[in-house]
């Protein structure tokens, strides 16, 4: 069974349209990126996609289950990191991540386990008694994708991930993502060429609410007739062809 497959998912607001007809197919395991310029589409899609927003028209399945008439058996599959993050400032790394497994309804064992886990293995352990406000924007970000990881999604939403990072905390990032590939499924939105390119099986690229291309960075840069992607990206996003 595919991971996420959408037919013909829209989102209409009153007087215009931020997703329109979306076709797409994610494969298990696989880490797609949906690339776009502002105002495409990319959040509507992952809200859609996450249960936080309605679709007007048409249907996603994720791991089988319809976000229109099985919103909570989705959520039970699913995890976001949003764009900003959702800790709590005042609550230590540790206290994030036990707070999390208790939301998750683990008991005070289970989530004191699973906590510990998850910041052995994403190197937060050293700063588990940290309050989480006093971390650096990147480690603050770690921590956000850790406490996503302590329901044990089956696919984990990234949005923009390293929005705001340094080259070094980008780097150090892009390794702790890698790390859950192909261990789950994961959608990355992002706005960073290199980053979609360095880390994605397949890109989308979505274009006014439509999905002008789906393919790997290899195929995009073909298509486009360049050879470095972010000039493909620009080719497509600028040319009229619907692909
Ligand atoms: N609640 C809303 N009401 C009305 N219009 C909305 C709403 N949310 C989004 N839109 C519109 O839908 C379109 C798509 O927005 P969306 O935020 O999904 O784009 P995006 O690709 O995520 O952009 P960005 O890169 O800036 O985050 C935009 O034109 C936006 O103005």
């Amino acid at each position: 069974m595919e991971a996420i497959v959408t037919r013909g998912l829209s989102k209409r607001y009153r007087d215009a349209a931020a997703v329109e007809g979306l076709d797409l197919t994610v494969h298990r395991g696989e880490l797609f990126a949906l690339l776009g310029v502002n105002g495409a589409g990319k959040t509507t899609t992952i809200r859609m996609l996450s249960c936080l927003t309605r679709p007007t028209a048409g249907d996603a399945l994720l791991g089988g289950k319809s976000v229109v008439s099985d919103s909570q058996a989705v959520k039970s599959i699913i995890a976001v990191s949003p764009q900003e993050t959702a800790i709590a400032p005042n609550l230590t790394v540790r206290e994030n991540l036990e707070l999390m497994g208790g939301i998750h309804g683990l008991s005070r064992a289970q989530a004191r386990e699973k906590a510990a886990a998850l910041a052995e293995r994403f190197g937060l352990d050293q700063i588990a008694g940290k309050r989480a406000k006093r971390l650096s924007g990147g480690w603050q970000r770690r921590l956000s994708i850790a406490m996503a990881l302590i329901s044990e999604p089956e696919i984990l939403f990234l949005d923009e991930p390293t929005l705001g990072l340094d080259v070094l905390a980008r780097s150090d990032l892009w390794e702790m993502i890698r790390a859950l590939r192909g261990k789950m499924t994961l959608i990355l939105t992002t706005h960073y060429m290199e980053e979609a390119e360095a880390l994605s099986d397949r890109i989308g690229i979505l274009k006014n609410g439509r999905l002008i291309f789906v393919g790997t960075a290899a195929q995009i840069k073909q298509k486009a007739g360049a050879e470095r992607f972010e000039d493909a990206f620009v080719k497509l996003v600028k040319g009229e062809t619907l692909q």
